[in-house]
């Protein structure tokens, strides 16, 4: 099978891009997916993206990890699923596409920042200390010090197959307040199975329990290894969180073609 294929990447998370307006990748395997993703023996990336038609959308997302599974929402992954359709000619002032967890707006802004509007997040939960909620994706939070020098792999692996979040795991962060409202994260995903760059949906779950959040609209900065992101959200006297947007770059990497051994 010959793919044409297109390499982005949000702030070091990188994602393998079909068009498949046409259907034509419909029947992708999870070990296609995953061959692949494979950073030695595939193309490479933290996941792959379908970029589908959706009537009464401009388009549908459908979100694979590394290791060839379907997935939960991927913030970064959507980010760059927008900037790839206004590169495929699909012009909007505020997109409005479909993924896994629902319906999301998105944005264009006149530097090629691409804002992604998240599900709002209903509660947040205490678990030995550290701090569990689901932003698209479910997400493990535990503020460190030092954070630069932190064995995130081991540390976040321990957690993610713990009996606690089987049988599906979480993704687990690992934060350090820098200023009142900016933040450093380091995040082990789940179903890469490693450390990415950055994690979108772990970004935005680290952003809104910075504890420094103000009733109303707040906007907390976050540096990671692949860049800096920013969260803007309304937090709202009942504990849950509203309006929620999660901005940054997404580029263009590459792009070629693929013929997939069958
Ligand atoms: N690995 C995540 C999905 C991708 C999340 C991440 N790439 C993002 O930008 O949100 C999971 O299995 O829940």
């Amino acid at each position: 099978m010959q793919l044409d294929f297109f390499k982005y990447q949000g702030t070091g998370n990188d994602f393998v891009i079909l068009d498949n307006r046409d259907g034509k990748f419909n029947d992708l395997s999870t070990s296609q997916i995953h061959f692949i993703c494979d950073r030695r023996f595939g193309i490479g990336g933290d996941g792959l993206m379908l970029l589908n038609e959706k009537p009464g959308y401009d388009f549908e997302m459908k979100y694979y990890n590394a290791d060839g599974r379907e997935s939960s929402m991927c913030g970064n992954g959507g980010r760059c699923l927008v900037k790839f359709a206004y590169h495929k000619g699909i012009v909007r002032t505020t997109y409005r596409f479909t993924a896994v967890d629902g319906p999301h707006d998105a944005e264009i802004d006149e530097h090629g920042i691409v804002r992604l509007r998240m599900q709002d997040v209903k509660e947040v939960k205490h678990v030995n200390g550290d701090l569990v909620l689901n932003t698209g994706s479910p997400h493990y939070i535990k503020t460190v010090s030092d954070l630069m020098h932190y064995d995130v792999v081991s540390k976040g692996r321990e957690i993610r197959y713990s009996h606690a979040f089987e049988p599906g795991g979480i993704n687990v962060n690992f934060v350090e307040n820098l200023t009142d409202d900016e933040i450093l994260v380091r995040t082990y995903e789940r179903g890469v199975e490693d450390e990415t760059l950055s994690c979108g949906t772990g970004v935005t779950a680290c952003a809104i329990v910075n504890y420094h959040n103000e009733f109303g609209f707040n906007e907390v900065l976050v540096s990671t290894r692949g860049g800096k992101l920013s969260v803007e959200f309304d937090r709202n006297s009942d504990g849950s969180f509203s309006n929620v947007w999660l901005c940054g770059p997404a580029e263009k990497v590459f792009n070629g073609t693929v013929t997939l051994p069958v």
